[in-house]
C-alpha cells in the first residue's frame, strides 16, 4: 500500500520566522506557541495559516484479548461509550462544544449492533478483532481495509474542507494492544510500556504484562507496521493510522492524542516516515509508554494534565492553543505597523555604564 505524503516545503521557513519576530514582544517571548505557529505555517505552505472545521475522530473497536483480563473494565464498555458519545455525554463531546471542534465517532469493529444511526460512521470490519494470546489479531486483508477505510475518511473530511483534525479511540484493552505495537515498532521492553491502563491494581499489571509476554512468545516482535498491526493490532487503531496517513496526504494538522493513538502514529510513520512533520503533540499521558513513545519520536508533548482517558480528549484540550499559535501570527501587530521599538536598550546602558565608571572610577570600588 502507498501513502503519497510530501513532507512540506521548508522554504518558507526563514520568511515565516522573521515575521514571528517582527511581532510585537521581545524575540522567543511566546515559546513553544512560536515553533507551533511556523509547523502550521510549513503545513499549510502559507505566511498566514487559519485552521478550517477543526474535527475529531473517534475510533472504536473491540479486542479479542479483552476478555482474558487485560483491561479493569469489561468489553461491553466499548459499546456503551459509543452509545455516551453519541448521546453527547462523554468527555470528548464537552471538550469539543468547548473548543468548537465537530466529533465523528467510527465503528471500526465494535461488537455491538448500533443500526444506522446519526453522528457515527459505520466502517465496521468484524465484531472485534481475534485474541492475539491465539493467533494473529486481524488478517492481512483486515489490515489492509482499516487503512484504505481510513484514508478515506479523512479525505473526506478534506473534500469538506477541514484542515485540522484530532485523533481519539476508544476500545476496551487497547492499552494494551498499543503496549504490544510500541514494543514492535520502537523496539522498546514489554515492561515499560504496559501500564495500568483504566485503572488496573498492582496485581492486574502484573497479570497483563504476563498476558502480553504469553501473546509475544507466540506473535514475535515484527518490525512492519502491516505484521505488527495484523498480530497485535486493534481494527480502530489500524483504521486511525489509515485516517492518519489520509490526512497528512491532504496536508492536514494532525493532533495527536494520548499512547493509544500514538501507537497507531508508530505504524504510520512506519509507513510513511513524512508523515512527522504534520503532527501536533497534544499532551503527554500518564500512561507511562506514552513517555517512551515522544522519546523515541523525538518530539515534545504540549501539554501535560495527568490526562488518562483517552477518546481525543488530549487533542480536544490542546486545540484553543493551536488556534492561539495561528491567531497571534495572524493577527498581532508587528513593531512596524504598531510603532513599537524593536530595539532592546542592553547595549546602551551598557555603554553608559562604561562611561558612568570611567568617570567615576569602578563603582565595586577597585
Ligand atoms: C468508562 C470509560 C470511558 C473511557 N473512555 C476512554 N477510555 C479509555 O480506556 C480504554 C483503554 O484502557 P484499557 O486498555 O485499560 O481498557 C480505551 O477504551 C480508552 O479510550 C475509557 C475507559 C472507560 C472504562
Ligand atoms: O493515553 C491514553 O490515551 C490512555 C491512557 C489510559 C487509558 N486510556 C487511554
Amino acid at each position: 500500500m502507498h501513502f503519497d505524503i510530501l513532507p512540506p516545503d521548508t522554504a518558507l521557513a526563514p520568511a515565516l520566522q522573521r515575521k514571528i519576530d517582527q511581532k510585537t514582544k521581545p524575540p522567543g517571548a511566546l515559546g513553544r506557541l512560536e515553533a507551533l505557529a511556523a509547523q502550521i505555517g510549513l503545513i499549510q505552505g502559507t505566511l498566514a495559516p487559519a485552521l478550517r472545521q477543526p474535527h475529531v475522530c473517534v475510533f472504536a473497536g473491540d479486542h479479542g484479548a479483552a476478555r482474558a483480563g487485560v483491561s479493569a473494565f469489561p468489553q461491553e464498555v466499548t459499546w456503551q461509550m459509543v452509545e455516551n458519545f453519541l448521546a453527547g455525554g462523554a468527555a470528548i463531546n464537552v471538550f469539543c462544544r468547548q473548543g468548537g471542534l465537530g466529533i465523528t465517532v467510527v465503528d471500526a469493529g465494535v461488537n455491538h449492533d448500533f443500526g444506522r444511526r446519526p453522528g457515527l460512521l459505520d466502517a465496521k470490519l468484524g465484531p472485534g478483532t481475534a485474541n492475539y494470546l491465539e493467533q494473529p489479531a486481524m488478517t492481512p486483508d483486515s489490515v489492509r481495509a482499516a487503512l484504505q477505510r481510513g484514508r478515506e475518511l479523512a479525505h473526506a473530511l478534506a473534500a469538506n474542507g477541514c484542515n485540522c483534525v484530532g485523533f481519539g479511540e476508544m476500545g476496551i484493552g487497547n492499552t494494551a494492544a498499543a503496549a504490544l505495537l510500541t514494543h514492535c515498532l520502537a523496539g522498546a521492553e514489554l515492561a515499560t510500556v504496559t501500564g495500568r491502563g483504566t485503572g488496573l491494581d498492582d496485581a492486574g499489571l502484573a497479570r497483563k504484562l504476563a498476558l502480553l509476554e504469553r501473546a509475544v512468545a507466540r506473535g514475535g516482535q515484527p518490525r512492519d507496521p502491516f505484521a505488527a498491526l495484523a498480530e497485535y493490532g486493534g481494527f480502530e487503531i489500524a483504521m486511525m493510522a489509515g485516517a492518519m496517513l489520509g490526512a497528512a496526504e491532504r496536508r492536514m494538522v494532525l493532533l495527536i492524542d494520548g499512547f493509544i493513538v500514538t501507537a497507531a502514529l508508530l505504524a504510520a510513520r512506519a509507513i510513511a516516515p513524512a508523515i512527522l512533520p504534520y503532527c501536533v503533540f497534544a499532551h503527554r499521558s500518564q500512561e507511562p509508554g506514552h513517555r517512551l513513545q515522544l522519546t523515541h519520536l523525538g518530539v515534545e508533548a504540549l501539554m501535560d494534565l495527568d490526562l488518562r482517558l483517552g477518546e481525543g480528549t488530549g487533542a480536544a484540550l490542546a486545540f484553543p492553543l493551536v488556534q492561539a499559535a495561528v491567531n497571534f501570527l495572524d493577527e498581532m501587530a508587528s513593531f512596524a505597523s504598531a510603532g513599537v521599538s524593536d530595539r532592546p536598550c542592553i547595549s546602551i546602558s551598557l555603554e553608559q555604564e562604561v562611561q558612568r565608571t570611567d568617570n567615576l572610577g569602578s563603582p565595586l570600588g577597585h
